[in-house]
């Protein structure tokens, strides 16, 4: 059975459409990156699957549940984000701000458990962000930061992640480290991840499925091989590449050559 099920999802910003009609679906416990260009609609549509935008009803299901009916405490364990925008104004520790992970499970007034505790260290010691526990978030470097937001995602314990351009800020090292810790989750804890990626080689080595999204309509999905083609690409991108495997994972690896011409 799907997990998440997106079923002819619109959206408009005034009167432009944005997203026309999306519909696919995502089965549990995979890794799937949105690839698309900028502007069309990746972060709108992840918007919609968190509720910061109000989907249509019955537009988007995760495992039955229409999320349009859900409240904000059901959905926060359901679904856990890290957004594009990691930046905090509070002067909080970092634990503390791990820790608010855990509010869709406390009841009013009531303080985190020991149990709380663990799961956030745990979280920290998988993004490498233990050593920062008592630093401000303010002090800590984007890259830094982005990690600590990924453990904050990872203590909410959701059955589905939902990561927009989550390795943007960060050096080679930090987005291999990110992306394997997310395909861990994945494959131990049968977490549902779906990232919003612009480096397509990076997505095709971590993927298990694409999704190509191209002015707010579903190009194509599937394996990385099916979607990554030097067609697709020169439409979507108007780039011309060159596609090899990549020698140790034999995944598909562009080479981009140029723009595409206009015809
Ligand atoms: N609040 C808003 N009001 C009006 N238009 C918006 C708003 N937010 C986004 N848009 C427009 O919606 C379109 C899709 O934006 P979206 O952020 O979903 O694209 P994206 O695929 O995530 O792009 P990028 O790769 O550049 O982050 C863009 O043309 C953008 O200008």
């Amino acid at each position: 059975m799907s997990d998440i099920t997106v079923e002819n999802l619109h959206w408009k910003y005034g009167d432009t459409t944005i997203l026309d009609g999306l519909t696919f679906k995502v089965e549990k416990g995979n890794f799937y990156s949105i690839l698309g260009p900028n502007g069309s609609g990746k972060t709108t549509l992840l918007k919609n699957m968190l509720k910061i935008l109000q989907p249509q009803a019955n537009s988007i299901f995760i495992s039955d549940t229409d999320v349009s009916v859900l409240s904000a405490k059901d959905m926060a364990k359901k679904v856990a984000a890290v957004p594009q925008e990691t930046t905090v104004d509070f002067d909080f520790s970092t634990l503390d701000i791990v820790m608010m992970g855990r509010a869709p499970y406390l009841k009013r007034f009531q303080v985190e458990s020991e149990k709380d505790l663990a799961l956030a260290k745990r979280a920290m010691e998988m993004t490498n962000t233990w050593q920062f526990k008592d630093k401000s978030i303010k002090t800590l470097s984007g890259g830094e930061r982005q990690r600590v937001i990924v453990a904050r995602a990872i203590v909410q314990q959701t059955e589905v992640l939902l990561l927009d351009e989550p390795i943007s800020h960060l050096d080679i090292h930090h987005q291999v480290e990110l992306l394997e810790t997310v395909s861990y989750l994945c494959r131990k804890e049968n977490l549902t991840v779906i990232a919003v990626l612009h480096d397509i080689n990076m997505a095709s080595q971590y993927s298990d499925f694409l999704v190509l999204i191209n002015e707010g309509k579903i190009q194509s999905i599937g394996t990385v091989e099916d979607v990554i083609t030097k067609e697709a690409i020169q439409k979507v991108y108007k780039t011309d590449c060159c596609i090899i495997k990549n020698p140790i994972t034999k995944k598909p690896h562009i080479i981009p050559i140029g723009k595409a011409s206009d015809n």
